[in-house]
């Protein structure tokens, strides 16, 4: 992690003055993590009245970043409000992303006053956040090929796109505003967007009034699955972070949070830049497209709404697969899967889905049950498993590709490769690698349990049956045609 733009020694002083309470805890370098919270002393555990528990670390509402705190900075910056106005208001990200930018451009200028944006306590604060994130859209192209054959190959790429066309739109939106279209020129911009993005992603947390929210001070705590602390809000709508176990924390101990328990690897590593060596969660999603020569597939894909992945996961030994959007993939016309455009109330044409002659539109997301009564229910799963398992099985071969590794521990050099990524990327690779291995076994079983199935056998059986017939008949055309 690079370093910030002011020393974090000067952290306790900005706290000071914007009454951020660090009553138990301190900001210290945390060795492979940047920095975290430290106890300063010994902190009791959770007591039974959970009322009395004394916060650690409290955070006043007013320097929350939330979707208000955003309206409020309008309120109070003409420039701002105006960007908002033309770009904004379209989710809480985007709107805390405007800020974060904004934000990030008072903090290179060294006179807020000189064409700048109101001074809010962000304006220092973010001078504490970290340049250099290590989440993989921060990676260089070469470290980006380290994730080859892993399941975040093509979402950082996905990724990648996203920022650049929603930094292409905000600058042409920004275009009529003449203070934001002369620093939308400066080529630090772009680099400002994709740093906005990391720190909102690795930073943001989930409160339970404010919602979506960024808190300085707190988004210190590092993670750990045995975490120590929890963060709340008071009923004023300020942010404590509290122990969170009775058995509290030791004095010079790290305190942690949990950023979320099911998380897989790679979402780890996509949002935060790190793996967390002690999860036992062992997940994967890949991403689905239609089927080579389905007339219908560019049409599924039109109206199902839903993520176009399917989630793999080993739990205890187990295999489990979990794909609303495969269902729909493999069914076909003859199967009784059928589209219609239709004309809306207001004179626009609109795509409707029929299954056996029923309007499922807003079902898309439900065909496994929909197949569930269907005579040939069993083959349309034995279907899905031989499409899953040679998804699974091209992944596997891709991931199972050597790549050759360019960094080194001598090669530090300016733009080579980090280590970190490389150690980070191949860590998830062996991980999905596992993951995906023991997909193929076990679909090679489910596959060979559906073959054996009586309905499957029948079904399998008449259509040998009508090919064979098929196929005599036409020799027997030929024979006339050449009698
Ligand atoms: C909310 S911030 C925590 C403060 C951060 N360490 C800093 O220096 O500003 C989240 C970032 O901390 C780092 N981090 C948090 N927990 C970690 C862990 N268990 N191992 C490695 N890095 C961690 C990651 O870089 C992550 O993106």
């Amino acid at each position: 992690m690079a370093a910030s733009q002011l020393p974090i020694e000067a952290l306790p002083a900005w706290a000071l003055l914007n009454d951020v309470e660090f009553r138990s805890a301190e900001v210290r370098s945390i060795d492979g993590k940047g920095l975290g919270l430290v106890a300063k002393n010994d902190i009791p555990g959770v007591s039974d009245d959970a009322s009395s528990t004394a916060a650690i670390i409290r955070i006043p509402r007013e320097l929350v970043l939330s979707a208000e705190a955003v309206e409020a900075y309008a309120k109070v910056d003409q420039n701002f409000r105006q960007l908002l106005e033309v770009a904004g208001h379209q989710s809480t990200r985007g709107d805390i992303l405007l800020y974060l930018l904004a934000h990030l451009i008072l903090s290179r200028r060294s006179s807020p006053g000189n064409k700048g944006c109101a001074s809010t306590p962000w304006t220092e604060y973010i001078k504490f956040l970290p340049r250099s994130i290590s989440v993989p859209t921060m990676w260089t192209s070469d470290e980006r090929e380290f994730l080859q054959g892993t399941s975040l190959e093509s979402s950082v790429n996905a990724k990648l796109s996203v920022l650049s066309r929603e930094y292409d739109e905000l600058s042409e939106k920004a275009s009529a505003l003449p203070f934001w279209n002369d620093l939308f020129g400066e080529p630090e911009m772009m680099e400002d967007w994709i740093l906005a993005d990391a720190l909102y992603r690795s930073r943001c947390l989930e409160l339970p009034h404010a919602g979506h929210a960024m808190v300085p001070g707190l988004d210190m705590a590092n993670h750990s699955p045995n975490y120590l602390a929890r963060y709340d809000e008071t009923p004023d709508g300020d942010v404590v972070l509290l122990p969170s176990s009775e058995s509290g924390v030791s004095s010079g101990e790290e305190i942690t949070i949990s950023y979320g328990e099911a998380k897989s690897a790679a979402e780890m590593l996509f949002s935060y830049g790190f793996i967390d060596q002690e999860s036992a969660v062992k997940e994967l999603a890949l991403h689905l497209d239609a089927l080579p020569d389905d007339p219908l597939g560019k049409a599924k894909l039109h109206i199902y709404k839903g993520p176009r992945t399917v989630q793999l996961s080993l739990t205890e030994g187990n295999f489990y697969w979990h794909s609303p959007l495969l269902y729909l993939l493999i069914l076909n016309e003859e199967d009784g899967l059928a589209f219609r455009v239709v004309q809306d109330t207001s004179g626009g044409r609109e795509l409707r889905l029929l299954w056996q002659d029923e309007d499922v539109t807003g079902r898309t997301g439900e065909f496994e049950s929909l197949i569930q009564d269907h005579p040939l229910c069993q083959i349309f799963k034995l279907r899905a498993v031989a499409v899953l398992e040679e998804r699974v099985s091209s992944q596997l071969d891709r991931i199972t590709t050597e790549i050759s590794y360019g960094a080194t521990e001598q090669s530090q050099a300016a733009n080579q490769p980090r280590v970190e990524c490389m150690l980070a990327a191949e860590k998830l690779r062996d991980l999905e690698a596992q993951i995906l291995q023991g997909a193929a076994a076990a679909l090679e079983n489910e596959k060979a349990r559906l073959l054996l199935d009586a309905r499957v056998v029948t079904y399998l059986g008449s259509m040998e049956d009508t090919q064979n017939e098929q196929a005599s008949n036409l020799a027997s055309n030929e024979d006339d045609e050449f009698s």
